[in-house]
């Protein structure tokens, strides 16, 4: 542990970075950070940031993500495989080490967090990291069952309408069924798991007694899920919204017939669709908390292969159009420096630095 975080020490010190930073092991192997924090003996990977710009006057770019005692989320996206979630655990480690209170939380269906530290995240609570001084919790979620919630509410959706019919209130009744949120359960769209996920996660480190984490680090699915999350919120609003008014309305139309029956009516309406209305106004702070630059930090992680680069480039306009801040790109996996290469390293070298240089040319990336 310490030769881990005496590295990271020296990488955030002795380090300058101006544009894009890169996550580098020397060793070319990295299999779990946590047996790496918890014993000496194991191979400790050996990060370094290096800077796609030569200039060593400014500051890096490390250090500016452990700048400030205020609250600050990064979500770390990127193509399936690419290092997110080993970034997303280092980032975590480095945070903790400079005193940050950090929770590092994966919202990944592929989960396995829990093996990068060694430990079982998965029980739905934080579970503090072992062999850290600093406090680092982590969390495991699993966004299939983060889904139930929606299906719930929108299940009991049927108990609307049913009770819509009864009251004769087709014209209701239709205009729900436009909605088809039935269908919307059963073919959520992407990015639904995931965006419950997060919003949980929210919905917890923003109360009280979590107020200590000034960092939370948050490894996403893979790129289309992370695409699909961005457009959700607002999908939700307007979907949501609608409900809402229909709820307002068969209200109005509830307390007409109360007066002609002369007696209550069993309120059949108000739970599902409070429920809906808490589930959008969820999807709208997480909407929010992606595009607030002033706490959040989208991190693309990518690798130096032609085509991850390519990827990677069309995350970043998608990212760009949907308002999120990205400031920062860690390329991952970049070969070690060498003076004894083998025939396919030396390729294989060749193609990381073509790569490499794609993304300096790269009119999204470049900057
Ligand atoms: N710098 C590295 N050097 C060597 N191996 C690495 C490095 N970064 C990640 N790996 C390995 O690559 C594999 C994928 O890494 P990781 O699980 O972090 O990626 P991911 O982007 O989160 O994957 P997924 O999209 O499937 O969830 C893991 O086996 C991990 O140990």
């Amino acid at each position: 542990m310490a030769a881990y975080y005496t590295l990271l020490r020296g990488v955030a010190k002795s380090q300058t970075t101006q544009s894009c930073l890169f996550l580098h092991t020397t060793r070319g192997y990295f299999t779990s950070i946590s047996t790496n924090i918890n014993t000496k003996t194991l191979p400790i990977p050996h990060f370094e940031a290096r800077s796609l710009a030569s200039d060593a006057n400014c500051i890096s770019l490390f250090d500016r993500m452990i700048e400030g005692h205020h609250r600050k989320y990064y979500i770390l996206g990127g193509k399936g495989g690419v290092g997110k979630k080993s970034c997303a655990a280092s980032l975590a480690v480095k945070f903790a080490n400079y005193g940050h209170p950090t929770i590092v939380v994966s919202t990944d269906p592929a989960n396995s967090l829990s093996d990068s530290f060694d430990q079982d995240l998965t029980g739905g609570t934080l579970v503090r990291i072992q062999g850290l001084d600093s406090p680092l919790f982590g969390l495991e979620i699993n966004p299939e069952k983060t889904k139930e919630d929606f299906r719930y509410a929108s299940q009991n959706n049927g108990g609307v309408k049913d009770f819509m019919d009864s009251m004769g209130l087709g014209m209701v009744d239709e205009q729900l069924g436009e909605l088809k949120l039935a269908e919307l359960l059963d073919t959520p769209p992407p990015g639904l798991d995931e965006a419950i996920a997060i919003s949980k996660v929210m919905q917890f480190v923003d109360s009280p007694e979590y107020s200590m984490f000034t960092r939370i680090v948050f490894d996403t699915a893979p790129m289309g899920h992370t695409l699909g999350l961005l457009s959700l919120p607002d999908f939700m609003d307007a979907s949501i919204g609608k409900v809402m008014k229909m709820k307002k309305k068969i209200a109005s139309e509830t307390s007409a017939i109360k007066s002609v029956f002369g007696k209550e009516q069993p309120s059949l309406v108000e739970g599902p669709t409070d429920k809906l209305e808490q589930l959008r106004e969820r999807m709208a702070k997480v909407r929010d908390l992606f595009r607030d630059s002033e706490t959040t930090e989208f991190v693309i992680v990518t690798i130096p292969t032609v085509m991850t680069v390519k990827e990677s480039s069309r995350l970043h306009a998608s990212l760009r159009k949907e308002n999120v801040p990205v400031k920062r790109l860690i390329v991952n996996q970049i070969l070690p420096s060498s003076t004894t290469d083998c025939k396919f390293c030396s390729m294989k070298r060749k193609d990381q630095i073509r790569a490499l240089d794609m993304i300096r040319s790269d009119p999204e990336l470049g900057s």
